[in-house]
């Protein structure tokens, strides 16, 4: 490796997209963990308007975005962005990171995936220019571990990784967060929802979603 592949890039943009249908507190623990570990000056959160990979949810891509907003006031470095809910048609990870680029040509984007995500990153649009966009961070998940990945994916893994620190940031890189496994899930607070539960503990904006209504059945 040269001198300058070891460049400890100047400038950085956290990005963590998702369809945060609603969003919980694992988001929350992610986003701060990302920001934390690589010293970021800011992570965005990004809810996805129509996804590619899974049923448009009921609940608007607005009033997603709102929630996430809501859950990140006042936290230092989090910051939510619309483009996706405002994007007609399906919302690419890769055209989203492009986008981020060109406004950004000086930063190195550290983007945020959850262990399930990246086991089916083969499916995502152009997944390979994907790699190179930015360097990703995964995060581990119940359910999902490092044995069960195509070949492909552990060939991309292991040619690619390095130490989840600042001075390893860099394209086309590939790093574990150093999170414990969380057991949070959409689908496990959508569940709760429906049947009347308390999901204070789940999440920081579970009144706003409760006066909402939205998730009764
Ligand atoms: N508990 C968790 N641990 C690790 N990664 C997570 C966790 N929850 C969400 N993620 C990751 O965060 C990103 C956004 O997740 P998403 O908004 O789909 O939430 P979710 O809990 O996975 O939702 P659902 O249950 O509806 O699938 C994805 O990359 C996902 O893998
Ligand atoms: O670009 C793609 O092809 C693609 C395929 C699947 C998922 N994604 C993105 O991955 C993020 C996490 O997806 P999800 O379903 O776990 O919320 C979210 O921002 C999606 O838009 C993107």
């Amino acid at each position: 490796m040269s001198n300058a592949d070891l460049a400890v890039p100047s400038q950085t943009l956290g990005v963590f997209g998702g369809t945060f249908d609603p969003v919980h507190n694992g988001h929350l623990i992610l986003a701060r963990a990302l920001r934390d570990t690589f010293a970021l000056p800011e992570v965005r959160l990004i809810p996805t308007g129509l996804p590619p990979h899974r049923p448009a949810p009921p609940v608007s891509p607005q009033q997603r975005f709102e929630w996430v907003q809501a859950a990140i006031a006042g936290e230092p470095g989090l910051t939510a962005d619309d483009r996706e809910v405002r994007r007609d048609g399906y919302c690419y990870t890769v055209d989203t990171l492009a986008e981020l680029q060109q406004e950004h040509p000086d930063a190195l984007l550290v983007w945020l995936v959850g262990g399930d995500s990246f086991h089916h990153l083969a499916t995502w649009q152009r997944w390979r220019d994907l790699l190179e966009c930015g360097h990703m961070v995964i995060a581990a998940r119940p359910g999902y571990d490092w044995t069960t990945l195509s070949e492909e994916l552990a060939r991309e893994l292991k040619h690619r990784a390095v130490p989840a620190q600042p001075d390893a940031l860099g394209q086309g890189r590939i790093s574990i967060l150093p999170t414990p496994l969380m057991p949070f899930s959409s689908t496990e607070l959508r569940d709760k929802l429906a049947h009347g539960e308390d999901v204070s503990g789940l999440t920081p904006v579970a009144q706003a979603i409760g006066r909402s209504g939205l998730y009764l059945t």
